[in-house]
Protein backbone atom coordinates (compact mmCIF):
# COMPACT_ATOMS: atom_id res chain seq x y z
CA UNK A 1 0.00 0.00 0.00
CA UNK A 2 1.11 3.12 -0.83
CA UNK A 3 0.30 6.65 0.90
CA UNK A 4 1.26 10.57 0.46
CA UNK A 5 2.75 12.05 3.82
CA UNK A 6 2.70 16.23 3.29
CA UNK A 7 4.65 18.67 5.02
CA UNK A 8 3.38 21.74 6.90
CA UNK A 9 4.65 24.97 7.70
CA UNK A 10 3.67 27.05 10.94
CA UNK A 11 1.68 30.41 10.08
CA UNK A 12 1.66 31.30 13.17
CA UNK A 13 3.72 29.47 16.48
CA UNK A 14 3.92 31.51 19.96
CA UNK A 15 5.50 29.91 22.38
CA UNK A 16 3.49 30.63 25.59
CA UNK A 17 6.14 28.97 28.56
CA UNK A 18 7.83 26.26 29.74
CA UNK A 19 6.30 23.21 31.67
CA UNK A 20 7.55 20.86 34.55
CA UNK A 21 7.82 18.14 32.08
CA UNK A 22 10.73 20.23 30.14
CA UNK A 23 8.14 20.51 27.08
CA UNK A 24 6.54 24.17 25.85
CA UNK A 25 3.18 25.35 25.60
CA UNK A 26 2.74 26.36 22.25
CA UNK A 27 -0.32 27.85 19.91
CA UNK A 28 -0.10 27.72 16.36
CA UNK A 29 -1.71 27.09 13.03
CA UNK A 30 -0.26 24.80 10.89
CA UNK A 31 -1.17 24.13 7.71
CA UNK A 32 -0.25 21.04 5.02
CA UNK A 33 1.42 22.19 1.88
CA UNK A 34 1.80 20.77 -1.23
CA UNK A 35 5.35 18.65 -0.58
CA UNK A 36 5.15 14.71 -0.04
CA UNK A 37 7.00 12.20 0.81
CA UNK A 38 6.03 8.34 -0.42
CA UNK A 39 5.88 5.56 2.24
CA UNK A 40 5.40 2.08 0.61
CA UNK A 41 4.25 -0.68 3.18
CA UNK A 42 3.83 -4.19 2.50
CA UNK A 43 3.39 -7.55 5.17
CA UNK A 44 6.73 -9.15 5.75
CA UNK A 45 8.42 -11.69 7.96
CA UNK A 46 11.13 -9.00 9.16
CA UNK A 47 10.99 -5.58 9.93
CA UNK A 48 12.88 -3.72 7.57
CA UNK A 49 13.08 0.63 6.48
CA UNK A 50 14.42 1.45 3.00
CA UNK A 51 15.12 5.02 2.14
CA UNK A 52 15.89 7.14 -0.87
CA UNK A 53 17.55 9.64 1.77
CA UNK A 54 21.07 8.13 3.38
CA UNK A 55 21.00 11.09 6.04
CA UNK A 56 17.63 9.19 7.28
CA UNK A 57 18.08 6.63 10.28
CA UNK A 58 16.41 3.11 8.98
CA UNK A 59 16.95 1.86 12.68
CA UNK A 60 14.97 2.50 15.92
CA UNK A 61 16.18 5.93 15.59
CA UNK A 62 13.37 6.02 12.73
CA UNK A 63 10.21 7.93 13.81
CA UNK A 64 8.60 4.57 11.84
CA UNK A 65 10.23 1.88 13.80
CA UNK A 66 9.00 4.10 17.44
CA UNK A 67 5.22 4.17 15.92
CA UNK A 68 5.65 0.42 14.47
CA UNK A 69 7.06 -1.25 17.85
CA UNK A 70 3.94 0.84 20.32
CA UNK A 71 1.55 -0.58 17.42
CA UNK A 72 2.68 -4.15 17.52
CA UNK A 73 2.84 -4.29 21.02
CA UNK A 74 -0.77 -2.56 21.42
CA UNK A 75 -2.46 -5.05 19.15
CA UNK A 76 0.03 -8.01 19.57
CA UNK A 77 0.99 -8.01 15.35
CA UNK A 78 1.21 -11.41 13.64
CA UNK A 79 3.23 -10.21 10.91
CA UNK A 80 6.28 -7.30 10.93
CA UNK A 81 6.57 -4.97 7.66
CA UNK A 82 8.59 -3.90 5.08
CA UNK A 83 8.51 0.05 4.73
CA UNK A 84 10.01 1.40 2.00
CA UNK A 85 10.12 5.55 2.39
CA UNK A 86 10.43 8.22 -0.81
CA UNK A 87 12.02 11.25 1.20
CA UNK A 88 11.18 14.28 -0.83
CA UNK A 89 10.46 16.70 2.25
CA UNK A 90 13.86 17.53 3.89
CA UNK A 91 14.62 16.75 7.65
CA UNK A 92 15.45 19.25 10.36
CA UNK A 93 13.62 21.38 8.33
CA UNK A 94 10.39 22.82 10.01
CA UNK A 95 8.16 21.21 7.77
CA UNK A 96 7.41 18.09 10.34
CA UNK A 97 8.69 15.41 7.37
CA UNK A 98 8.92 12.59 10.82
CA UNK A 99 6.05 13.79 12.02
CA UNK A 100 4.21 13.46 8.82
CA UNK A 101 5.94 9.85 8.25
CA UNK A 102 4.28 8.38 11.50
CA UNK A 103 1.05 9.13 11.00
CA UNK A 104 0.88 8.20 7.61
CA UNK A 105 2.33 5.13 8.52
CA UNK A 106 -0.33 4.66 11.06
CA UNK A 107 -2.67 5.36 9.07
CA UNK A 108 -1.52 2.10 6.61
CA UNK A 109 -1.05 0.47 9.98
CA UNK A 110 -4.50 0.61 10.64
CA UNK A 111 -5.27 -0.86 6.93
CA UNK A 112 -3.15 -3.46 6.51
CA UNK A 113 -3.72 -4.91 9.42
CA UNK A 114 -7.54 -4.05 9.54
CA UNK A 115 -6.61 -3.08 13.24
CA UNK A 116 -10.12 -0.69 13.28
CA UNK A 117 -8.64 1.61 15.28
CA UNK A 118 -10.64 4.90 16.52
CA UNK A 119 -9.08 8.03 16.04
CA UNK A 120 -8.62 8.35 19.42
CA UNK A 121 -6.51 5.37 19.79
CA UNK A 122 -4.54 6.81 16.86
CA UNK A 123 -4.48 10.13 18.95
CA UNK A 124 -2.90 8.43 21.75
CA UNK A 125 -0.22 6.90 19.54
CA UNK A 126 1.01 10.00 17.87
CA UNK A 127 1.45 11.60 21.00
CA UNK A 128 3.50 9.33 21.85
CA UNK A 129 6.05 9.67 19.15
CA UNK A 130 6.03 13.46 18.91
CA UNK A 131 4.46 16.37 19.38
CA UNK A 132 3.47 17.66 16.34
CA UNK A 133 2.53 14.08 15.28
CA UNK A 134 -1.33 14.23 15.79
CA UNK A 135 -1.98 16.88 13.14
CA UNK A 136 -0.99 15.09 10.24
CA UNK A 137 -3.62 12.65 11.04
CA UNK A 138 -6.60 15.98 10.65
CA UNK A 139 -4.95 16.37 6.54
CA UNK A 140 -6.27 19.83 6.98
CA UNK A 141 -5.16 23.62 8.53
CA UNK A 142 -5.52 23.40 12.03
CA UNK A 143 -4.99 25.35 15.43
CA UNK A 144 -2.69 23.70 17.89
CA UNK A 145 -2.16 24.03 21.13
CA UNK A 146 -0.52 21.87 24.33
CA UNK A 147 3.09 20.73 23.11
CA UNK A 148 1.28 20.82 20.07
CA UNK A 149 -0.46 17.71 20.39
CA UNK A 150 -4.45 19.14 21.25
CA UNK A 151 -5.73 20.07 17.98
CA UNK A 152 -8.16 22.87 18.95
CA UNK A 153 -9.95 23.15 15.83
CA UNK A 154 -9.49 22.64 12.05
CA UNK A 155 -9.12 25.38 10.02
CA UNK A 156 -10.02 27.00 6.20
CA UNK A 157 -8.07 28.98 4.43
CA UNK A 158 -7.76 30.50 1.57
CA UNK A 159 -5.42 29.48 -1.37
CA UNK A 160 -2.31 31.25 -1.58
CA UNK A 161 1.82 30.08 -3.01
CA UNK A 162 4.25 29.19 -0.91
CA UNK A 163 8.19 29.19 -1.57
CA UNK A 164 10.67 27.03 0.32
CA UNK A 165 13.92 27.68 0.96
CA UNK A 166 16.28 25.79 3.65
CA UNK A 167 19.64 26.44 3.77
CA UNK A 168 22.29 23.58 4.01
CA UNK A 169 21.82 23.28 7.98
CA UNK A 170 19.91 21.20 10.06
CA UNK A 171 18.60 22.35 13.63
CA UNK A 172 17.96 20.57 16.82
CA UNK A 173 13.85 21.18 17.97
CA UNK A 174 15.14 21.44 21.19
CA UNK A 175 18.28 23.29 21.29
CA UNK A 176 15.76 25.76 19.77
CA UNK A 177 13.44 25.71 22.43
CA UNK A 178 16.31 25.46 25.34
CA UNK A 179 17.69 28.66 23.96
CA UNK A 180 18.18 31.27 26.61
CA UNK A 181 17.25 33.89 23.89
CA UNK A 182 13.79 32.39 23.51
CA UNK A 183 10.56 34.76 23.84
CA UNK A 184 7.24 33.85 25.17
CA UNK A 185 4.25 35.40 24.58
CA UNK A 186 1.56 34.73 27.04
CA UNK A 187 -1.24 34.30 24.29
CA UNK A 188 -3.92 32.16 25.27
CA UNK A 189 -6.09 32.86 21.65
CA UNK A 190 -6.53 29.87 19.65
CA UNK A 191 -9.92 28.45 20.94
CA UNK A 192 -11.07 32.00 20.44
CA UNK A 193 -10.02 32.08 16.54
CA UNK A 194 -12.13 32.01 13.91
CA UNK A 195 -11.70 29.15 11.85
CA UNK A 196 -12.23 30.67 8.47
CA UNK A 197 -9.71 32.78 7.53
CA UNK A 198 -9.30 34.91 4.83
CA UNK A 199 -5.57 36.36 3.21
CA UNK A 200 -5.70 39.57 5.23
CA UNK A 201 -6.32 37.27 8.55
CA UNK A 202 -3.71 34.80 7.34
CA UNK A 203 -0.92 37.67 6.65
CA UNK A 204 -2.41 39.72 9.78
CA UNK A 205 -1.48 36.69 11.93
CA UNK A 206 2.40 35.45 10.90
CA UNK A 207 4.44 35.07 13.82
CA UNK A 208 6.85 32.78 14.66
CA UNK A 209 8.22 32.71 18.29
CA UNK A 210 11.00 30.66 17.66
CA UNK A 211 12.55 32.81 14.93
CA UNK A 212 14.90 35.49 17.33
CA UNK A 213 16.80 32.17 18.35
CA UNK A 214 17.26 30.78 15.20
CA UNK A 215 17.93 33.86 13.35
CA UNK A 216 20.40 34.87 15.83
CA UNK A 217 22.35 31.58 15.44
CA UNK A 218 21.81 30.84 11.50
CA UNK A 219 22.06 34.58 10.01
CA UNK A 220 21.67 33.18 6.45
CA UNK A 221 18.13 32.78 7.54
CA UNK A 222 17.36 35.84 8.14
CA UNK A 223 18.96 37.27 5.22
CA UNK A 224 16.64 34.91 3.34
CA UNK A 225 13.86 35.97 4.81
CA UNK A 226 14.41 39.76 4.35
CA UNK A 227 15.77 38.66 0.90
CA UNK A 228 11.77 37.26 0.27
CA UNK A 229 10.33 40.26 1.41
CA UNK A 230 12.31 42.34 -1.48
CA UNK A 231 11.15 39.93 -3.74
CA UNK A 232 7.40 40.75 -3.50
CA UNK A 233 6.14 37.78 -0.54
CA UNK A 234 3.44 39.04 0.89
CA UNK A 235 5.06 37.48 4.28
CA UNK A 236 7.84 35.56 5.23
CA UNK A 237 9.30 33.71 7.88
CA UNK A 238 10.86 30.70 9.37
CA UNK A 239 8.48 27.80 9.82
CA UNK A 240 8.83 25.84 13.41
CA UNK A 241 11.76 25.55 14.29
CA UNK A 242 13.86 26.29 10.59
CA UNK A 243 15.80 26.10 9.58
CA UNK A 244 13.61 26.34 6.25
CA UNK A 245 12.22 29.92 5.20
CA UNK A 246 8.89 30.37 3.58
CA UNK A 247 7.26 32.86 1.45
CA UNK A 248 3.54 33.80 1.00
CA UNK A 249 2.50 35.13 -2.60
CA UNK A 250 -0.77 36.02 -4.33
CA UNK A 251 1.21 36.78 -7.14
CA UNK A 252 2.38 33.67 -9.45
CA UNK A 253 4.51 36.19 -11.03
CA UNK A 254 6.36 37.22 -8.11
CA UNK A 255 6.80 33.16 -7.10
CA UNK A 256 8.41 32.33 -10.20
CA UNK A 257 11.08 35.03 -9.96
CA UNK A 258 11.73 34.74 -6.43
CA UNK A 259 12.15 30.85 -7.08
CA UNK A 260 14.25 31.62 -9.77
CA UNK A 261 16.39 33.96 -7.79
CA UNK A 262 17.13 31.56 -4.74
CA UNK A 263 17.07 28.35 -7.25
CA UNK A 264 20.80 30.63 -8.82
CA UNK A 265 21.79 32.38 -5.88
CA UNK A 266 23.25 29.10 -3.98
CA UNK A 267 22.83 25.79 -5.39
CA UNK A 268 23.25 24.33 -1.78
CA UNK A 269 20.06 25.53 -1.02
CA UNK A 270 16.66 23.37 -1.27
CA UNK A 271 14.35 25.39 -2.56
CA UNK A 272 10.80 24.45 -3.69
CA UNK A 273 7.67 26.49 -4.29
CA UNK A 274 4.40 25.33 -4.08
CA UNK A 275 0.47 25.87 -2.57
CA UNK A 276 -0.98 25.38 0.88
CA UNK A 277 -3.28 22.53 0.73
CA UNK A 278 -6.79 22.99 2.59
CA UNK A 279 -8.01 19.07 2.48
CA UNK A 280 -5.63 16.72 2.10
CA UNK A 281 -7.13 13.77 -0.63
C1 LIG B 1 8.83 23.40 16.49
C2 LIG B 1 7.68 22.57 15.95
C3 LIG B 1 6.51 23.51 15.61
O1 LIG B 1 5.48 22.84 14.94
O2 LIG B 1 7.95 21.88 14.74
P1 LIG B 1 9.32 21.41 13.98
O3 LIG B 1 10.25 22.55 13.79
O4 LIG B 1 9.95 20.33 14.80
O5 LIG B 1 8.83 20.87 12.66
C4 LIG B 1 7.16 21.58 17.01
O6 LIG B 1 6.82 22.26 18.21
C5 LIG B 1 8.11 20.47 17.37
O7 LIG B 1 7.40 19.29 17.44
P2 LIG B 1 8.15 17.83 17.34
O8 LIG B 1 9.18 17.89 16.25
O9 LIG B 1 7.10 16.79 17.26
O10 LIG B 1 8.90 17.83 18.72
P3 LIG B 1 9.29 16.58 19.67
O11 LIG B 1 10.01 15.56 18.86
O12 LIG B 1 8.11 16.16 20.47
O13 LIG B 1 10.29 17.32 20.68
C6 LIG B 1 11.64 17.58 20.40
C7 LIG B 1 12.17 18.45 21.53
O14 LIG B 1 11.71 19.81 21.37
C8 LIG B 1 11.33 20.39 22.61
N1 LIG B 1 9.91 20.78 22.57
C9 LIG B 1 9.09 20.29 21.59
C10 LIG B 1 7.77 20.67 21.53
C11 LIG B 1 7.28 21.57 22.52
N2 LIG B 1 6.01 21.98 22.51
N3 LIG B 1 8.10 22.04 23.48
C12 LIG B 1 9.42 21.67 23.52
O15 LIG B 1 10.16 22.12 24.40
C13 LIG B 1 11.64 19.37 23.68
O16 LIG B 1 12.94 19.64 24.16
C14 LIG B 1 11.66 18.06 22.92
O17 LIG B 1 12.51 17.11 23.50
N1 LIG C 1 10.96 9.25 8.95
C1 LIG C 1 11.77 10.27 9.21
N2 LIG C 1 11.86 11.32 8.35
C2 LIG C 1 12.65 12.37 8.64
N3 LIG C 1 13.43 12.47 9.72
C3 LIG C 1 13.39 11.47 10.61
C4 LIG C 1 12.56 10.33 10.39
N4 LIG C 1 12.71 9.52 11.46
C5 LIG C 1 13.59 10.10 12.28
N5 LIG C 1 14.02 11.26 11.79
C6 LIG C 1 14.95 12.20 12.47
O1 LIG C 1 14.16 13.23 13.05
C7 LIG C 1 14.84 14.48 13.06
C8 LIG C 1 13.88 15.61 12.68
O2 LIG C 1 13.45 15.42 11.37
P1 LIG C 1 12.11 16.08 10.77
O3 LIG C 1 10.91 15.55 11.44
O4 LIG C 1 12.14 15.90 9.30
O5 LIG C 1 12.37 17.60 11.07
P2 LIG C 1 11.51 18.75 11.74
O6 LIG C 1 11.06 18.28 13.11
O7 LIG C 1 12.46 19.91 11.81
O8 LIG C 1 10.38 19.05 10.84
C9 LIG C 1 16.05 14.32 12.13
O9 LIG C 1 17.20 14.37 12.92
C10 LIG C 1 15.91 12.93 11.52
O10 LIG C 1 17.13 12.23 11.47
Amino acid sequence: MLIRAYAKVNLFLKILNKRQDGFHNIESLMSPVNLFDLLKVQKSRQFRITCNDKTIPVDENNIISKTFALVQKKYNLKHLVDVCLYKNIPSGAGLGGGSSNAAAFLQILNEIFSLKMSFDEKVDIMSKVGSDTVFFLYNQPAFVRGRGEIVDKTAVLPSFYVLLVKPPVTISTSSVYSDKNLTLTPYNTVSNMHPVLNYTDVLDSVDNGLQNVVFKKYPETYLIKEKMLTLNADAALLSGSGATVFGIYSSKKYLNKAYDYFKIFNKSYFVYKTENINNVI
